[in-house]
């Protein structure tokens, strides 16, 4: 199956590319703005370790809102179900990623979902830890154990350019203090910088590839076959990415892609084709709704020619 892709990819990648120059390359954080425009890189992570990529994948890029799926993960081994929707719900909003409106709208003021940068900041104060340090590594060491053992690190420049700027994500963190999502011991500066950590780690398509891979899979290590999460946790995980993986162009998405994915404000899109294959896509340049054009483009070409649609 990968050998036919091997062939087409090259092609397909050159294709896609020419969908960048619809988007733009995030600036809201400014660190990310210097990010190659142009750029579009793949790889496709197969079960038994064989892989295939074509374009810009030695790009080091950050993780973004792709991260959010982990820090669920492990939000949910370290609280169980229970304790994780305790605090978010299980709901798309249909609403741009960093919205604040949901929360004031409906009572008790609890983020929609996980994936929403409101239901992350949630997400990052549930995770075990002494001090926001401890719950970095943690968070470091999963997402590497995912990678396939790779020592993924924080970029801390992206890191400072985002709290140094966060003021929207600050006003959320506030918000959910306020609505008691974020208990009274807990610290607001805390919890965010733990959030803008992990959405700092940089990482690679190959690398992103081999973390989908582990979704692919429910949890098992490619490797090892060890489970690494309870596969329930990766059920819940890849139904989240389904509804409001690609935010508010979730919908549009399942339609035309039929697949797990989850992007991310640098470019980065991990999509899962379950029980066969992890993918990383890298493509800074990004559509009005957030999410890469050529990697969505190329992701769709894909798609439909290997009919990877789960409907
Ligand atoms: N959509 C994203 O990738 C958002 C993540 C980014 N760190 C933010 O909070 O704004």
């Amino acid at each position: 199956m990968l050998d036919e892709l091997r062939g087409k990819l090259p092609g397909w990648v050159a294709a896609s590319r020419l969908h960048a120059s619809e988007g733009r390359v995030a600036s809201y954080i400014p660190e990310l703005a210097k990010a190659p425009g142009a750029a579009l890189g793949i790889t496709v992570l197969g079960r038994s370790g064989e892989s295939v990529s074509a374009g810009d994948t030695e790009l080091l890029f950050t993780m973004q809102s792709i991260s959010k799926v982990f820090t669920l993960l492990l939000a949910l081994m370290d609280n169980g179900e229970e304790g994780v929707f305790a605090k978010v719900g299980m709901e798309p909003t249909g609403d741009d990623f960093n919205s604040m409106l949901k929360l004031e709208l409906v009572e008790p003021g609890k983020p929609f979902n996980p994936l929403i940068n409101a239901g992350a900041i949630a997400i990052s104060s549930l995770i075990h830890g002494s001090t926001p340090a401890a719950k970095t590594e943690r968070v470091l060491a999963f997402f590497s154990e995912a990678a396939g053992g790779a020592s993924l690190a924080v970029n801390e420049e992206v890191y400072r350019s985002e709290s140094a700027t966060a003021h929207r994500n600050r006003s959320l963190a506030y918000f959910l203090k306020d609505n008691e999502v974020l208990g009274e011991d807990i610290d607001v500066e805390d919890v965010l910088s733990v959030y803008f950590r992990h959405c700092a780690v940089e990482i690679t398509c190959g690398q992103l590839a081999r973390m989908a891979l582990v979704l692919a899979l429910g949890g098992a290590d490619p490797a090892s076959g060890r489970q690494l999460v309870p596969r329930r946790y990766v059920q819940i995980a890849k139904a989240f990415m389904l509804m409001c993986g690609m935010y508010n162009a979730s919908g549009e998405f399942a339609i035309k892609v039929g697949i797990p994915a989850k992007s991310g404000v640098s470019g980065g899109i991990l999509a899962v084709v379950p029980g066969r294959y992890g993918i990383g896509v890298i493509g800074p340049a990004l559509g009005d709704k957030g999410n890469s054009t050529a990697g969505v483009h190329l992701l769709e070409t894909m798609s439909r020619s290997l009919a990877w649609s789960m409907f």
